[in-house]
């Protein structure tokens, strides 16, 4: 199963990606859990240790290697049988989770992410899934790395939001978006609401069908942020995460990917 984590700035998607991470893996499925934001940390999020997160080589500088071994250029690229026997150097095993990144930040005002983003996603494509096995990525905020080759094989895309009129709006305009790329399962989940009137709001905005989960403001998770506490999963924030991923393994029940081995 390939689920993708979109939504504005800040509002909780590395957070989220790191507990679905967790939380499936603690099943014992294998997890690929993929950086694809270049201004993430998704890596800190799993609790992966900064030296160690230093040696995991960016995704990107991959590509030389691929087109060395693939005759063709573009940013189309035939990578299989090749992607998985050279997926280990660019990636870290934490039990069950394999972490991969993109690539570094580039310097202010400089070109977009569209190489680094299409040879990310045919990496993607190309990984051969057995049937229990999840990718999640963690996309960058926004919407300009949403295209056809972006969103190929996605089965579930989770899109998260304050309770904001920008961010709801944000996260409308993904929804749109994935709607017409083709994925098949758009859900919202609604994070960081510190009270009954923001939650109203978003109960407002959205359908039932629509919300996957409503996550209250939590303050250990600040914690996590200050360094002070490693796991994610952690107070309030863990039991929420521990409903919603209840609700997305439903979207993976006997569902394949499109490269599922049988
Ligand atoms: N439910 C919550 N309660 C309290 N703090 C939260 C909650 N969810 C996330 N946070 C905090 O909000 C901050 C931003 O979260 P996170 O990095 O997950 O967002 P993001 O959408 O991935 O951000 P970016 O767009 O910068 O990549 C972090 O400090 C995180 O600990």
């Amino acid at each position: 199963m390939k689920i993708a984590v979109s939504g504005k700035g800040g509002v909780g998607k590395t957070s989220v990606s790191a507990s679905l991470a967790k939380l499936f893996a603690r099943e014992g499925r294998r997890v690929y859990a993929v950086d694809a934001d270049p201004d993430a940390s998704l890596g800190l999020a799993l609790g992966i240790s900064d030296d160690i997160l230093a040696k995991v080589i960016p995704l990107i500088e991959m590509e030389d290697v691929i087109k060395e071994k693939s005759a063709g250029g573009g940013l189309l690229y035939s990578l299989n049988p090749d992607v998985d026997d050279i997926l280990d150097e660019y990636s870290i095993s934490v039990g069950n989770i394999r972490f991969l990144r993109m690539g570094a930040i580039k310097p202010g005002g400089s070109a977009c992410y569209c190489r680094e983003n299409a040879f990310l996603f045919s990496v993607v494509d190309s990984l051969i899934l057995d049937k229990d096995d999840v990718v999640i990525l963690d996309m960058g905020a926004g919407i300009e790395h949403l295209t056809r080759g972006t969103s190929k094989g996605m089965d579930l895309m989770i899109v998260v939001t304050e309770a904001s009129k920008t961010s709801v709006q944000t996260a409308r305009v993904v929804m749109q978006l994935a709607n017409d790329l083709g994925i098949e399962v758009t859900k919202v989940i609604a994070n960081k609401i510190h009270s009954p009137k923001e939650e109203a709001f978003i109960q407002a905005q959205f359908t039932a069908e629509e919300l996957l989960g409503v996550i209250r403001f939590d303050d250990e998770l600040l914690d996590v942020a200050l360094g002070n506490e490693e796991d994610i999963l952690t107070g309030a924030f863990k039991a929420s995460m521990e409903e919603i991923y209840q609700r997305v393994i439903h979207f993976s029940g006997g569902k394949t990917s499109n490269n599922a081995k049988s």
